[in-house]
């Protein structure tokens, strides 16, 4: 379970991003968190395996506080917490089983790692995941010779290899074409359930959030302004999330994020 309470973020010495946010995920639930650019959706996911540092507040996994550790606890606690990035951040010269293994680094010695002597029963899990997810007769490709899906794909498994307890998912669709960004979110979606893993998806696709996620969570100025299902996330909802917001090059008018999330809705 993930348990984040009164959680403030404020860069330098400007306002806070994050305005003292709440949020409980529970089980194998798949969140989806919307909001306006600059809503502090990333700075939220970040917050939570420490790539970006809270200011106060409380992030509990399991039980076990985030905020605060430091060093070895720090890299233990982060072998639970899976992310998936929107650009892959995979490493392009090496080959799948590779980038696949690098989720297990956090566990093997450094002697096993620089020489890439993986135990058996990781290599035995890539293939397994691997094969869940339809990559594994690409398992000896080069990672940059690969579609985008193929390599979200990847970049799941290696997550995946940490054994995560949380699977964090920031933007994992926004370089992918419509019909594989659907593969991408089904596949999470069905990964939740198997594994018994919470998933938290930072998206604008509004749609999307909507078809493969459990719960909608709306961000507007580092505050949370609705929490429910998918079916309730309606028009109030919207513009309560988008409403006003304008866009940078269109002043006086609603942000085309606002406009592409009231047309999934209608
Ligand atoms: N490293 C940083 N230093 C200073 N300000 C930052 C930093 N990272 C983010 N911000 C600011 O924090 C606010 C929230 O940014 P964040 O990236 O969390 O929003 P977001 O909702 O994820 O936006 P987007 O959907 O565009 O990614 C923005 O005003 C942004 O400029």
């Amino acid at each position: 379970m993930l348990e984040i309470s009164n959680l403030v973020k404020r860069y330098g010495h400007n306002d806070p991003v994050l305005k003292g946010l709440d949020l409980t995920v529970d089980g194998s639930s798949v969140v989806s968190i919307v909001g306006a650019s600059g809503a502090g959706k990333s700075t939220m996911l970040r917050c939570i395996n420490r790539l970006v540092e809270p200011t106060s507040g409380s992030i509990r996994l399991n039980g076990h506080e985030l905020v605060n550790l430091r060093g070895g606890e720090l890299r233990r606690a982060r072998r639970k917490i899976g992310m998936v990035f929107q650009g892959f951040n995979l490493i392009d010269r090496l080959s799948v089983m590779e980038n696949v293994l690098a989720g297990r680094l956090g566990y093997v010695s450094f002697y096993q790692a620089v020489t890439r002597r993986f135990p058996q029963t990781d290599i035995d899990r890539a293939f397994h995941l691997m094969d869940r997810v339809g990559i594994s007769h690409y398992a000896n490709k080069r990672a940059d010779q690969l579609s985008g899906g193929e390599r979200q794909r990847v970049a799941v498994v290696r997550a995946l290899m940490q054994e995560p307890e949380i699977l964090l998912a920031d933007e994992p669709t926004a370089s992918l074409d419509p019909k594989t960004s659907q593969q991408i979110m089904g596949l999470l979606q069905s990964l939740a359930s198997e594994m018994s893993l919470p998933v938290l998806i930072n998206i604008h696709n509004v749609t999307q959030a909507r078809m493969y996620t459990d719960r909608i969570v709306g961000m507007r100025h580092g505050q949370m302004i609705f929490d429910g299902a998918p079916k309730d996330f309606n028009q109030d909802a919207l513009d309560a999330i988008y409403g006003g917001i304008e866009s940078p090059e269109e002043e006086g008018a609603d942000s085309d994020e606002g406009h592409e999330a009231r047309e999934a809705v209608a």
